[in-house]
């Protein structure tokens, strides 16, 4: 039977782009997506297309649509690409993942919070049921719980909304029951709430990474003890009733959630699993580990996996937080088939014993670098900037360490962009989703756009110092040595410290932590973010190391040979598609400083360009090389802005508390 096609909204994102992995590994599934980039890179793409590829043996590709979700035509036109191209059988189900998800940005931005949760959401399952697509995985959340009575939380706890972004989870699920019990011959319907989705695939290629301070506990640890200062550590309140007074979550590996999800479409055609529910057929399952953990246990993890010594202080409770949030995971475990395998050691660090020992080799081979701004030759690497000059390129046997964030939900409902994915169809298994016939109507939305601003912030060190002498004459001379012995003891001294420095970042699989180079508004600096954003040129010019044209990025028959093979026909392609951890450069405030808003951004003139080139998709070989044309530009101009699953501000909660207040609650009506 045919593969089942399977559009992921927010597929980009941290959470998305694992789910998108975990079906390209299952190779069941034909996978869309649909993201906007504002949250997420479209980068992330493609290193889930090269994971999968490596894994799998065979080439495997996502059709990435840029596109938003508020925008009606954007939605409709992936259904139509389905139901007009490939097997022309139309889009069989969505996972919709998509959505904001900062509950402190939702008290202040509550119309874009159900503007982009509630109508796009709404819109989809119109434009949905209109092609007849009635197969839906929702990305519901532990938020609806609110405060539960009763820990582990079973599904039948009763569902509370203490933020507007809870609202829109809570709502949205209630929607979902509603459209279901009107066709219950039509629509199943699965809401997966997630508890504290942490770590990331064991490569490294894909994770998140948060813009700015983030505000989730495990992002924040990791950047931590790779030298990114954000102040003093806070535990917010050890006064709960808690086993020792800090709040309690249920930390799950983001590998184990995106399995779930499989679990879930695999679960959507089986009658009996909606036999308690009715008469539609729409359920609720957490996916969580059953297992809590506290702040404090949390610190002495990433203590042990870091090897950082983490200094916090006790500070107030954050308004909002509830003690304990910890999933009784059962009915999943029972009726999807869902299990937990990873636990918090693989969630705090990862450490890569298996790095490659044709690492230097394709580093050295790529041969891609720029000046720093105090003039060295910088190569970027695995983990960190190389300092060039020195041919000190990683060591074969240097293990990585990849720290890893966590948070919840969602790739960005604000949009995505680029686009990719080739149009190779198997055949070899089976379809677990049916298509129903519908004829329903449609209506139009109007939108907003958004685009996230970049963080601004600067570092700089100063270490050498000068002293003149009391006595003139001779020591004129004296002065002008010592002076030029001390310029060139403070720079020896910089450098050495950036080694020390990037050399830890790299130990982490994280980026290097060294403020000169965005510094510069020279090649080190710029909308690139220096390095990165050649090194992305570089690789995605389509163009190897013999001038010929590299028409497709990736490919992986055979994971043993495909270095020596790659090197030579596609080594640019494949050195960044397997190398790890490049977005990690990306996060550091002080790339970001050269760089504006619009730069994170494609300009409109990008976008009209890459759909022109090849609408919406990379369907044949011919618009694949048009569209690697208009991708280049969207990767140069994003390359800098890799926000996997960036999170927003959660801070101001009273303002949220307020807001709640204010707003009553609205479930009371329902
Ligand atoms: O600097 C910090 C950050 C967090 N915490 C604590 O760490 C715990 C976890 O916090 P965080 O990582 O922010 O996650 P949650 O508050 O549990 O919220 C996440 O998980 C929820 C589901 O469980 C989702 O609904 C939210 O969107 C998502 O942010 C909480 O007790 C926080 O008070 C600190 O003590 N210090």
């Amino acid at each position: 039977m045919a593969r089942s096609n399977v559009l992921v909204t927010g597929g980009s994102g941290y959470i998305g782009s694992h789910v998108v992995l975990q079906l390209l590994l299952s190779k069941r599934y034909n996978v869309a997506v649909i993201d906007n980039s504002a949250n997420s890179h479209p980068e992330s793409i493609k290193r889930v297309e090269a994971i999968a590829s490596e894994e799998t043996g065979e080439k495997q590709q996502v059709r990435l649509f840029q596109g938003d979700l508020k925008k009606r035509e954007d939605v409709e036109s992936i259904f139509t690409y389905f139901e007009q191209n490939e097997d022309k059988q139309g889009l069989n189900g969505v996972i919709h993942i998509a959505a904001l998800k900062a509950v402190g940005e939702s008290a202040e931005k509550p119309v874009d919070y159900y503007l982009n949760n509630i109508a796009a959401s709404i819109q989809l399952l119109d434009v949905m049921r209109q092609h007849n697509c009635f197969n839906f995985v929702y990305s519901s959340s532990a938020t609806v719980y609110g405060e539960p009575p009763k820990v582990p939380i079973p599904e039948e706890s009763p569902l509370q909304h203490e933020s507007p972004y809870a609202r829109t989870k809570v709502f949205f699920e209630y929607m979902l029951k509603d459209i279901a019990n009107a066709q219950p011959d039509k629509w199943r319907i699965i809401s997966l709430r997630y508890f504290n989705p942490a770590g990331a695939h064991p490569s490294g290629r894909i994770g998140e990474d948060p813009l700015g301070k983030p505000n989730n506990l495990l992002p924040l640890l990791a950047q931590i003890s790779v030298g990114r200062s954000y102040g003093q550590l806070k535990v917010f309140g050890n006064d709960y009733p808690t086993y020792d007074g800090t709040c309690v979550r249920d930390y799950i590996h983001v590998m184990d959630l995106a399995a779930g999800h499989m679990n879930a479409l695999d679960a959507l055609p089986k009658d009996d699993i909606f036999h308690d529910v009715g008469p539609g057929k729409a359920k609720a399952y957490n996916l969580g580990t059953g297992q809590g953990q506290s702040v404090l246990t949390m610190i002495e993890s990433m203590r042990k996996a870091s090897g950082f010594d983490y200094q916090y202080q006790i500070v107030d409770r954050r308004p909002g937080d509830v003690p304990n949030l910890t999933a009784d995971p059962a009915l999943a475990q029972k009726e999807l088939g869902f299990k937990t395998i990873r636990g918090l050691e693989e969630i705090g660090a990862y450490k890569d014993t298996s790095a490659d020992t044709s690492n230097t080799q394709r580093i050295q081979h790529r041969d891609i670098w720029y000046k720093g701004s105090d003039g060295a030759s910088v190569v970027l690497s695995n983990g960190g900037a190389q300092d060039y000059s020195t041919g000190n390129v990683p060591s074969a046997t240097d293990g990585r360490t990849v720290m890893n964030g966590l948070p919840t939900s969602t790739g960005g409902v604000y949009g995505i962009q680029e686009v990719g994915g080739g149009s190779s169809r198997h055949s070899d298994s089976a379809s677990s989703m049916h298509r129903n016939n519908s004829n329903d109507k449609t209506q139009t939305q109007t939108h907003n756009t958004y685009a996230p601003h970049a963080s601004s912030e600067s570092s700089t060190s100063s270490d050498s110092n000068l002293s003149a002498g009391p006595i003139v004459g001779i020591v004129v001379g004296v002065l002008a040595f010592i002076f030029f012995a001390l310029l060139f003891f403070g720079k020896y001294r910089r450098r050495v410290n950036r080694r020390r420095v990037n050399a830890y970042a790299r130990s982490q699989g994280m980026a290097r932590a060294q403020p000169s180079y965005g510094d510069s508004s020279g090649a080190g600096g710029g909308v690139g973010g220096g390095g990165v954003m050649m090194s992305q040129t570089a690789f995605n010019d389509g163009i190897n190391e013999d001038g010929a044209t590299t028409p497709t990025p990736l490919l992986s028959a055979n994971n043993n040979n495909n270095n020596a093979t790659l090197k030579s026909q596609h080594s640019r392609s494949y050195s960044e598609a397997t190398n790890s951890s490049t977005f990690h450069h990306l996060h550091y405030p002080h790339l970001r400083k050269e760089s504006n808003t619009s730069s994170l951004m494609p300009s409109e003139t990008e976008k009209s360009n890459s759909i022109a080139a090849a609408p919406w998709f990379r369907g044949s070989s011919t618009s694949a090389s048009n569209a690697n044309t208009s991708d280049d530009s969207h990767s140069r101009n994003h390359s800098e802005a890799l926000m996997f699953g960036m999170s927003r501000s959660d801070s101001d909660t009273s303002r949220f508390r307020k807001a709640r207040n204010s707003f009553g609650s609205p479930l009371d009506m329902l």
